[in-house]
């Protein structure tokens, strides 16, 4: 990987990006840093200002594993483009594959209120967000022994879900979604962009790097041998000066 702020990274970004490229971010751990209750996430001031002008400037897309209502409550501002649920939620022409999805999602709540009752202090928390599900365990006193029990109940739902581990959670996505990386190929191809930008921290952000697609530019939040992005930054607090960058280009 290489590390964007080196010589190298600095020159492919001023490269690759001009006002027609979509800039498309995940939001937690990226745009806001992860903290331990999911309702608490925040962008920071000196990012969102940045995100509202490069938004006024060139298209900006937001890529979450959210709902798309309440990432817009933490966004503060209307991107061109909001996809919710990992990909499963917001994209163009999707509302009959949607509803399918947040029926399924149903059937599996109703199962795992038998297979995994929340509470009785496992720390377990069931995050719905219509089209998927997130099993949270951050919080649980034992959180190997919550996730394990968390696998368990996953094995035995019908039908099976895609399961997406996160960051001390579980993602329960319908098998036919589309995941991160067929959202933003159809964003591009909805907006008729040829290029697009993308940074994103977690195990759903690499369905976009995995594609190694030459048009869109892969930036890793934090470096890790195993992720498939070309390119990193540190630490979300790299964010800001990212975006200067990008604003200083354009
Ligand atoms: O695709 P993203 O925008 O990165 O969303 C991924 C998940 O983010 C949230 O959970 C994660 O962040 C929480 C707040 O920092 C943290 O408490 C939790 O442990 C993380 O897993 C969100 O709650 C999920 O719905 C998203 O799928």
């Amino acid at each position: 990987m290489i590390y964007l702020f080196s010589h190298a990274g600095l020159r492919d970004l001023r490269d690759f990006i001009d006002r027609s490229t979509l800039f498309a971010f995940d939001l937690d751990g990226t745009l806001a840093p992860i903290v331990s209750d999911p309702a608490g996430i925040m962008i920071p001031p000196d990012v969102h200002e940045r995100l509202v002008r490069l938004n006024g400037t060139a298209s900006v897309a937001v890529v979450t594993g959210r709902a798309r209502v309440d990432a817009a409550r933490h966004l503060g501002f209307a991107p061109r483009f909001l996809v919710g649920n990992h990909g499963a939620e917001g994209l163009p022409g999707a509302d009959a594959a949607e509803r399918e999805f947040i029926g399924l999602c149903r059937g599996w709540m109703t199962q795992l209120g038998e297979l995994l009752p929340e509470g009785e202090g496992t720390g377990i928390v069931m995050e719905d967000k219509s089209a998927t599900l997130s099993l949270h365990y951050r919080n649980a006193p034992d959180r190997e022994n919550a996730h394990q029990r968390i696998l368990a109940a996953v094995s035995r739902l019908l039908p099976a879900p895609r399961r997406v581990s996160g960051k001390l959670v579980e993602n329960l996505v319908p098998a036919a979604a589309p995941h991160k990386g067929d959202a933003l190929r159809c964003i591009m191809r909805h907006l008729g962009c040829a290029r697009a930008l993308f940074v994103g921290d977690d195990v759903t952000d690499e369905d976009v790097f995995r594609l190694g697609d030459e048009a869109i530019f892969g930036i890793r939040v934090g470096n890790s041998g195993g992720s498939a992005a070309r390119y990193f930054i540190r630490g979300q607090d790299e964010m800001a000066p990212l975006l200067d960058e990008i604003l200083a280009v354009l």
